[in-house]
């Protein structure tokens, strides 16, 4: 077994116990179709299944359309190079290959399962392989030692009609590549003129070499190293592979290749480069130890010498991870999409770019929140994206899937790449067509100017720069401008590029006419006009408000740095309420959107107040596109069990039949029956014709309890609560929301209606 290094944060008991309890192994499959009923049975199976085995029979690429092959990788090995632990055997390599199975499946949503081959003869591999390989969209070779490694991806992709990817070869080019592009940036260097030095000839080595030449670095200013030290032209003992890039050199070790180099990329073992080595090289070294489990030196032994280096490794305990789980989820993504037969040098280099332009874009917090609060800005310690961003399944399968379009192995172009950026996204967030839909609303609307009150926080201007930049709206900063520039800056930030306006409510003119206006409207109510003056000089809330109800924006967010209800207060100092003020939640979760209210503002409820929240509910629903159906939630279903708190929301119903509402509502009844027509067969009066899609709670803490528990089990996104009732337009965030949250709330404050939301 490996030593453990400093940093490791297990011990060999918690791995072997991760991967045994509480089932063994790592992954297990889930069926896509019920299979519940005599008919289910007979359509998946005989003899429903022989009508499409006829089709495949007549057309094989109906395959794509009638099974699982479409989104369905292998991972395939026959354990000679497992990791950098060596040639372990197939058995050996289960837990890696199952292992990248998953994170095939977490990352990407690929379907996969792992295939061990007991052969060390690539002949048999490549005929085993060959034989079994049209089950699947695509093949990832996994851990299969060099120089067998290049000539079984060769055949295999002469002999299959699918994408076979060597990961160890391609997967670690792509993202060392993008690594070394970024690197390059931030030290000042030119890929043409970085001298490089490879510790490590084999799959990785060479690939990662071949893709970086590729990608600008000239072949004379690289040296590469096997066990015995440099593989210099005309050396013995070396594979055609290897020759290929054999130079030129004096050297004929790794510590003489290293003098003066800028780059070493170590993809050999651990322990190959010392901090002698390191101290030689030349200015700003960039050092990729990317050996695994353990790197060929470790980032402490590297600052023990050079202050000045880039450091990256293969493994996630340390900064700056370059492991091929970056690139081979998206890779396969965007290939199985088109339904590629197979994945070519321009995809490659396709993904190599796209990684490492989104390490130089603005990092969302919920990345951040998955690096427990690391700060993840462009610069020497993040030169490549983390494993966790969010971003990746959306940002980089699309350029694979063009590419793979462009050079004409796409088998099924995708003809709309923004509703496939869409389905991208919904595919890890299922709030993403929602959110799209309602941007695309506010796009097309005339341009909302939107007031940002706490604008000197930097999530604040962050989100501010993200909603001009998606020309959601004009953006309004209150706060210091020295500040908020400041703040921009090292948020990476520039103001003057988007011209986003800053409003300082101490020096602002407009400070005299907000407080007449607002004294005028306070003054009967125990404020001196000192008084106002201070609110508006000195609250941003006020001020912001003010600036809505002077008609100088049209809405307002805030929240960040206040709580909900001190937010609110202040700012039903200065806005009216329209008719009732609610705060409505939306959830989504399995495929479906619900409405939750009243989530913020009525604690609890008497009867007359829970039929207004369900007629302002049902009303804002309406303007999202969808057609309300209201259920009114308790522990109980139609008087049973008899009790005061079920007998509120019976009155409820009573108050509503009453008025003429135009939406279908019924209650009181719990969950299960909104959500469950098999359920609501057992009551036929029920007025409800579909399953509810506006859940009105009882009250406020079962409204808040509830859509909280469903997120933090997981497998919910809730959006919210979003302010509903004030006469303008304003959005509360939760106290310290993140990015992605007060844009948001933006975004909604801005929404006037036209969406069509499907159920
Ligand atoms: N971070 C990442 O994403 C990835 C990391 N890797 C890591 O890269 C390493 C190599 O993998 P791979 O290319 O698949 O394996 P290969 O077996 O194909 O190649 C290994 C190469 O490293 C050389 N080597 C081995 N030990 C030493 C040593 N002590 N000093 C110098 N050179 C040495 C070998 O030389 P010789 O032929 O003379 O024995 C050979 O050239 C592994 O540690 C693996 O975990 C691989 C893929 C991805
Ligand atoms: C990461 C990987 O594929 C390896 O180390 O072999
Ligand atoms: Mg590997």
């Amino acid at each position: 077994m490996p030593e453990l290094t400093d940093k490791q944060t297990f011990s060999d008991d918690d791995a072997l116990e991760f991967h045994s309890d509480p089932i063994p192994g790592k992954i297990s499959m889930a069926p896509t179709k019920p299979m519940a009923t005599q008919r289910d049975l007979s359509l998946a199976y005989s003899p429903g299944v022989a009508v499409p085995v006829l089709a495949i029979a007549a057309d094989a690429d109906k395959a794509y359309d009638y099974t699982a092959k479409g989104n369905l990788v292998a991972v395939i090995s026959n354990g000679t190079a497992i990791l950098g632990l060596g040639n372990l055997g197939h058995m050996a390599s289960k837990p890696v290959m199952e292992g990248k199975s998953v994170l095939f499946k977490r990352f990407a949503d690929v379907d996969s399962f792992d295939v061990e081959v007991k052969t060390t003869d690539p002949d048999e591999f490549v005929t085993v392989v060959k034989n079994i390989g049209d089950t699947w969209g695509g093949i990832n070779l996994e851990d299969i030692k060099s120089p067998e490694c290049f000539e079984i991806e060769a055949q295999l992709q002469d002999l299959l009609d699918i994408p076979v990817f060597h990961d160890d070869q391609h997967g670690t080019a792509i993202i060392s590549t993008a690594g070394l592009i970024n690197a390059c940036h931030i030290v000042g260097k030119k890929l043409e003129d970085v001298k490089v030095v490879l510790s490590g000839a084999g799959a990785a080595g060479l690939s990662s070499i071949a893709l970086m030449k590729a990608a600008g670095v000239k072949a004379e200013n690289t040296v590469i190293c096997d066990r015995q030290g440099v593989i210099y032209k005309g050396r013995d003992n070396v594979s055609q592979w290897q020759a290929a890039h054999a130079t030129d050199t004096p050297h004929r070790t790794l510590a003489e290749a290293m003098v003066g180099a800028d780059v070493v990329l170590g993809l050999s073992a651990k322990g190959a480069i010392t901090k002698e080595m390191v101290a030689s090289m030349a200015p700003n070294p960039i050092i990729f130890a990317m050996a695994n489990p353990d790197p060929e030196i470790t980032p402490e032994d590297v600052k023990s010498v050079r202050s000045d280096a880039i450091m990256a490794t293969g493994r996630s305990d340390y900064v700056n991870q370059i492991n091929n789980v970056l690139a081979f989820p998206y890779l396969f993504r965007g290939a199985l999409d088109v339904r590629a037969r197979q994945i070519n040098h321009e995809m490659k280099i396709a993904c190599a770019h796209a990684l490492a332009a989104l390490a130089r874009e603005d990092v969302p917090d919920e990345v951040a929140a998955a690096y427990r609060g690391r700060k993840l800005k462009f610069g020497p310690e993040y030169i490549i994206p983390t494993p966790f961003d969010p971003r990746l399944i959306w940002y980089i399968p699309p350029f694979i899937a063009q590419t793979a379009m462009d050079t004409g192995v796409a088998r099924k172009p995708i003809e709309d790449m923004d509703a496939y950026r869409i389905s991208l996204r919904q595919r890890v967030d299922p709030s993403a067509a929602l959110m799209q839909k309602i941007q695309a609303s506010v796009r097309s609307g005339p341009k909302q100017r939107v007031v940002f009150a706490e604008g000197e926080e930097q999530s604040v201007i962050r989100a501010a720069w993200a909603f001009k930049q998606a020309e959601l709206g004009t953006p309004i900063l209150v706060g210091r401008e020295e500040l908020i520039r400041q703040n921009a800056a090292e948020a990476g930030l520039s103001f003057d590029e988007l011209g986003i306006e800053i409003m300082n409510a101490r020096i602002s003119e407009r400070n005299t006419d907000y407080v007449d206006w607002l004294y005028a409207r306070l003054q009967r109510r125990g404020y001196l006009r000192r008084d106002v003056q201070r609110m508006i000089n000195q609250d941003r809330n006020y001020f912001a408000a003010a600036m809505v109800a002077r008609g100088e924006a049209d809405c307002m967010v805030t929240g960040v740095t206040r709580n909900f209800n001190m937010a609110l207060k202040e700012v039903r100092r200065v806005l009216d309420v329209k008719d009732r003020m609610i705060g409505l939640s939306i959830l989504l979760a399995k495929g479906r959107t619900l409405f939750v209210a009243d989530t913020s503002i009525h604690e609890l409820p008497d009867a007359a107040e829970l039929a207004e929240i369900a007629v302002k509910a049902a009303a804002t629903v309406k303007t999202l596109g969808r057609k309300p159906r209201v259920a009114f939630l308790s522990y109980s279903t139609f008087g049973d069990p008899p009790g005061n708190r079920g007998e509120k929301v019976r009155e409820a119903i009573r108050i509503l039949d009453g008025m003429d509402v135009d939406f279908e509502y019924e209650g009181e009844m719990p969950p299960a029956l909104a959500l469950n027509s098999e359920a609501r067969a057992n009551y036929p009066f029920m007025r409800l014709t579909g399953d509810a899609n506006v859940l009105v709670m009882p009250a406020i803490h079962s409204a808040a309890i509830s859509t909280r528990l469903v997120q933090a089990l997981g497998g919910a996104t809730v959006i919210g609560p979003l302010l509903v009732g004030l006469e303008k337009s304003v959005q509360i965030v939760p106290l310290g929301a993140s990015v992605g949250e007060i844009m948001t709330a933006a975004t909604f404050a801005a929404y006037a209606e036209g969406v069509e939301i499907e159920d």
